[in-house]
């Protein structure tokens, strides 16, 4: 499992990524230790989906440093170390859910069994359904699905419960926290303070590019305040029906 004895599950450093004029992500610091549960809170546009794009080697940074288990992104992932669970696409409409999920694990050296990954996502009651027959929040978890299979070390979950009703948010979470339970490290990208309450042990609020607190869900609460955040912090409240 290790790459790097000791080191964190993830170490950023300097990061930074700009598109024309917008500066997406402008100078982020961050070190996951193993077994963290870390929830990147921020409003539309914080520059969430960059960073994680960033930290699983979707995207390439303009500057800055990325370590994953002590290694390069693009090690960790071709390892099976990283789980990744992006906001939209990865799906073939004609394929089913468990054809998808097999897919996916062949291509990995030693992946969990299909039929264990398909019902701890919840997905097993679906597995024979075409994809393009998914709701929106049925698509998400077979999204999660397909990030567990090589059993990975770090899971990273872009806005996961984005179309998800409140019992499918209730049950992908529940999902979420076996999996952590069993000393795995998780960081997802939400908007919604409540979840990041709820599930994450720590909290790294974005904001325009930049971390601008980080710690326990009640540190950040009272880092808002002082920051002069309360519009963004009112946004991310706005959804009550989050979990
Ligand atoms: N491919 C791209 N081309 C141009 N601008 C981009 C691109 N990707 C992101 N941006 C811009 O970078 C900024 C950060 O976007 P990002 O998607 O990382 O934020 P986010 O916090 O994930 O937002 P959301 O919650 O809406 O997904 C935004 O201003 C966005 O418009």
């Amino acid at each position: 499992m290790n790459i790097h004895e000791g080191a964190p599950a993830l170490s950023v450093a300097g990061l930074r990524k700009t598109y024309g004029e917008t500066r997406a992500v402008d100078g982020i610091d961050l070190v996951v230790a193993r077994g963290e549960v870390v929830a990147l809170l921020g409003s539309n546009g914080a520059g969430k989906s960059t960073t994680i794009d960033m930290v699983v080697g979707l995207a390439r940074p303009d500057a800055g440093e990325i370590a994953v288990f002590g290694a390069s992104a693009h090690e960790a992932v071709r390892r099976g170390m990283v789980g990744v669970m992006p906001q939209e696409g990865a799906l073939l409409d004609d394929v089913t859910v468990r054809e998808t999920v097999a897919l996916i694990a062949s291509l990995h050296r030693t992946p969990l069994p299909v039929e264990e990954v398909l019902s701890r996502a919840g997905v097993a009651d679906l597995a024979d359904r075409r994809a393009a027959l998914l709701s929106g929040g049925q698509k998400q978890r077979v999204r999660f699905a397909m990030a567990l299979v090589s059993g990975p070390d770090l899971l990273v979950l872009d806005e996961p419960t984005a179309a998800m009703d409140v019992a499918a948010r209730r049950e992908f979470w529940q999902s979420m926290h076996a999996f952590a339970e069993t000393g795995r490290t998780v960081l997802f990208s939400t908007h919604y303070l409540e979840e990041a309450e709820a599930y994450a042990d720590r909290v790294v609020l974005m904001h325009a590019g930049r971390v601008v607190a980080d710690g326990p869900v009640s540190a950040v609460m009272a880092e808002v305040g002082a920051l002069g955040l309360e519009d963004a912090f009112l946004r991310l409240t706005g959804a009550s029906e989050a979990v």
